[in-house]
């Protein structure tokens, strides 16, 4: 602006000067020359001024949309990691470090595990050419297990932790507080796969295992980091999965004693051996508690008073078995 006032005055000086007669016909020519060129470089000052503007602000707007992707992306990530990893682990990694390598792992005092296995599905998974070379049993068994897992979306269900599916078995886990959640997602899984049959016109059968101790959780691979529990609670309820009869729940005499005390119906199996761990007494859940109000904290007589709260006491978002689903 100021530059335009300038400019202005300069011309009218010079407009006066060239209108007075003490200035000579060549200096008069000088002085346009001079004025011209100026207008010249207002013109191209002007336009190189606009330029810088523009310029900026096409930079401005890609920044905004570069840092819009970016956030886009990192939100993607963690969806991503949600799916594999438990919520508060995924953070862990988030906020560690990069190209930290060391191994993640936690002690869990007190963890309520599950074992659900489809023993018959071996029997189900034939590759044909009329199914495509197995693809159609495997869709099954895929919906299957996406039912399993969108159970876990229930409110009531959501201190249970997917582990994994290995084939046709599924593995779960829940803190303490929750072994009768866990208990009543163990009973609507065989309704659901009740359900399935009815649908499907199969026959399937689900054999269930549950066992309560101690666990390490850890996070095993870094490309392709899987979240997993070990111990000999985890053994055991594997065999009480393993070693359970079709459309039962085998559970421990430790889980028999806490949902025996919430009002679940039981009855004792008797004494069976399990490798590794010779004669055990086990018990078959029967149904859902019988007790009308049945409070969200079990009581649990193998916990000391400074056990520590494990992870699994947090709730856990949906682990769903397909990223794309919780996308
Ligand atoms: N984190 C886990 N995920 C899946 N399965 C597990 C896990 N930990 C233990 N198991 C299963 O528990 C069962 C009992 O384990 P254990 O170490 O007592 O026996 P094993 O001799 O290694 O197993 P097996 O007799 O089946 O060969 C095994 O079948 C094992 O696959």
């Amino acid at each position: 602006m100021e530059l335009t006032t300038l400019i202005l005055k300069l011309f009218i000086t010079i407009a006066v000067l060239v209108g007075s007669s003490e200035f000579t016909l060549t200096q008069q020519y000088v002085n346009i020359i001079i004025l011209v060129g100026f207008v010249i470089a207002l013109i191209l000052h002007g336009q190189q001024t606009e330029a810088t503007y523009r310029l900026d602000f096409v930079w401005k707007q890609q920044a905004t949309e570069e840092k819009e992707d970016m956030e886009h992306l990192e939100a993607y990530n963690r969806k991503l990691l949600a799916n594999i990893l438990p919520v508060h682990v995924a953070e862990h990694f988030l906020n560690s470090p990069k190209n930290n390598d060391e191994l993640y792992h936690e002690q869990c005092d007190f963890v309520c595990i599950m074992f659900a296995s489809i023993p018959n599905f071996s029997e189900f998974y034939v590759e044909l050419e009329g199914n495509n070379e197995g693809v159609e049993c495997l869709r099954l068994l895929n919906e299957i297990i996406a039912d399993f897992d969108e159970l876990l979306s229930e409110e009531q269900f959501k201190y249970i932790e997917k582990i994994k599916s290995t084939g046709a078995t599924y593995m779960a886990a829940s803190g303490y507080r929750h072994v009768t959640a866990m208990a009543d997602y163990a009973l609507r899984l065989k309704e659901l796969l009740e359900e399935v049959n009815e649908h499907s016109f199969n026959h399937f059968r689900i054999r269930i295992g549950i066992n309560v101790g101690p666990v390490v959780a850890g996070v095993i691979g870094a490309r392709k980091p899987q979240y997993d529990i070990w111990g000999n609670a985890v053994n055991v309820a594997s065999r009480m999965d393993s070693t359970g009869i079709c459309d039962k729940i085998q559970i421990t005499s430790e889980v028999n004693q806490i949902l025996q005390a919430k009002g679940y119906p039981t009855t004792c199996r008797g004494a069976i051996e399990v490798k590794g761990k010779g004669s055990m007494e086990t018990f078959f859940l029967e149904g859902p508690s019988k007790s009308p109000t049945r409070p969200n904290i079990t009581v649990n007589p193998l916990a000391n008073s400074d056990s520590k709260i494990s992870q699994f006491e947090k709730p856990m978002t949906t682990v769903l078995g397909t990223i794309s689903e919780k996308n």
